[in-house]
């Protein structure tokens, strides 16, 4: 599942995270990451937008279960503690709010012991065909 050369998802971008989605419940889905030496900001932290990239992806796949084309256009992160490298970290997201063009989205990080790593609120837009056209996403499957 994803796109091939999704930088968070794909597993054919030799420069990607390699995250694996899945379905959580009706509307939920999950994940879990392992934070690389070459994912680092500060030494020994993962990078904060390696953080923010994540949280994107969850919040998108989210959409993409409920069927909808959605793309970002909001997204507030809230880094609570810092991430080690070598850390394995599970994934969260699910929808908080639907509406005509708008699907919100709470999405969050935690470690293995259950500990709030970093969260955050999106809002994901729903393009309309034409957007689809023009954007070059009209015949996604
Ligand atoms: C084989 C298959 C496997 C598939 C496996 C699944 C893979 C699943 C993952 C794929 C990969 C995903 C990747 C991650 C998701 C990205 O990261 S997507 C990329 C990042 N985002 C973007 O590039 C979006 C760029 N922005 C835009 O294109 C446009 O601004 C938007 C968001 C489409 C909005 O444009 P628009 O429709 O013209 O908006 P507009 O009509 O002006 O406004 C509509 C309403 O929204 C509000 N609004 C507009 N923009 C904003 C905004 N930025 N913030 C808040 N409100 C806004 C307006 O105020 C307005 O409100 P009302 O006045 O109606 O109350």
């Amino acid at each position: 599942m994803g796109y091939a050369t999704c930088f968070v998802c794909g597993q054919e971008n030799d420069k990607g995270l390699h995250i694996h989605f899945h379905k959580d419940g009706e509307n939920g889905v999950r994940a879990s990451f392992l934070a690389e030496p070459w994912h680092e900001g500060w030494p020994g932290i993962q990078h904060g937008g390696v953080t923010s990239a994540i949280l994107d992806e969850a919040t998108a796949y989210v959409t993409f279960f409920m069927g909808v084309v959605a793309v970002t256009a909001q997204l507030q992160v809230e880094f609570q503690d810092p991430i080690r490298v070598g850390e394995r970290v599970e994934i969260e997201a699910h929808p908080t709010k639907v509406t005509r063009r708008i699907v919100e989205v709470d999405a969050s990080i935690r470690g293995t012991d259950g500990a709030l790593k970093a969260r955050s609120h999106a809002k994901m837009m729903i393009l309309s065909q034409q957007q689809k056209e023009e954007m070059g996403l009209a015949n996604l499957p």
